[in-house]
């Protein structure tokens, strides 16, 4: 039986910006679940089982004049699969005041430390939303707060909310490998008030919560909106992010449904994480 279960496509994408979100965004769509932004571009990674000769023929910026983006992939080899990740991964720090590292990372002298090893879930904090979601809770006060962590990924956001006081918190995700990972860096950080689950809006039903964070996506955002209002309490705060700058206006008007009003808002390269309190 082979033992490889992972592409990994090589990307270099000239301009980088806005190159190379526009390409994550349609390869997450085709099945690639995780990504490495480097210097020159984009590492990919897919499933061997989600992969297929034509898997990139929907990509449209590929055949785009606009952009010159040339790529390589190859097999990875599941015994190689974690040299791979830790050659890709580097640390963040967001505003000097939380790191984001792998075990094999020295330990940063920050407020907050976070040990996270992502392997395929998406959350080590490189990418904008998750950078601009770490920077809300950082300056948000979670003390005694219950918290919903929807499409938790790693579990970084979840982690972080009960470092800073959070008391009950939920932290869900649709995706198994997700599911999996968060429940290890819930253990790895010595969080004990984290319930990782894995599923969808489902879930919350009769459910209710302080504070709700969700970095997932416009149209899973807009679907759930409706659901997360039900789940949220009155002097509560919603964050949302996972969509661009020119999605506002959709956002804002489903919010404004169940009288959510923007009350903050974070930008980086286009993307945009927004906190909505009730009016
Ligand atoms: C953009 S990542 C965010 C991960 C992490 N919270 C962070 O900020 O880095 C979105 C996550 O949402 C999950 N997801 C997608 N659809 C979902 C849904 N309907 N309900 C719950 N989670 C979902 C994905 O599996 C993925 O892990």
């Amino acid at each position: 039986m082979s033992n490889i279960t992972y592409i990994g496509y090589y990307f270099t994408v000239k301009p980088l910006e806005p190159g190379v979100e526009i390409l994550i965004a349609e390869l997450g769509y085709t099945g690639f679940e995780s990504f490495v932004e480097t210097e020159s571009g984009v590492t990919a990674y897919i499933q061997k089982e989600e992969w297929n000769e034509q898997i990139l023929d929907s990509v449209e910026i590929l055949k785009s004049k606009e952009f010159e983006i040339t790529f390589t992939f190859e097999n990875i080899e599941q015994t190689n699969w974690n040299e791979e990740w830790e050659k890709n991964f580097n640390p963040i720090v967001v505003d000097n005041r939380c790191a984001v590292r792998a075990p094999f990372h020295e330990k940063f002298d920050t407020e907050y430390d976070i040990v996270i090893e992502p392997k395929m879930s998406f959350g080590t904090g490189h990418h904008e939303t998750t950078h601009m979601m770490i920077q809300h809770i950082l300056n948000y006060d979670f003390k005694d707060k219950s918290v919903l962590d929807m499409g938790c990924g790693t579990g970084v956001l979840a982690i972080l909310a009960e470092m800073r006081g959070a008391i009950r918190l939920e932290a869900i995700d649709i995706d198994n490998w997700c599911y999996l990972n968060s429940l290890e860096n819930v253990e790895r950080n010595n969080c004990k008030n984290i319930t990782v689950l894995e599923g969808e809006a489902q879930l919350l039903e009769g459910k209710n919560f302080d504070v709700i964070i969700a970095n997932i996506n416009r149209n899973i955002l807009l679907q759930d909106i409706k659901t997360y209002a039900d789940c949220l309490n009155e002097n509560g705060s919603l964050f949302l992010s996972g969509f661009y700058k020119d999605d506002i206006p959709f956002i804002a008007k489903e919010c404004e449904l169940f009288h959510l009003k923007e009350s903050n808002r974070y930008e980086r390269n286009n993307w945009v994480a927004l906190e909505f309190t009730y009016n």
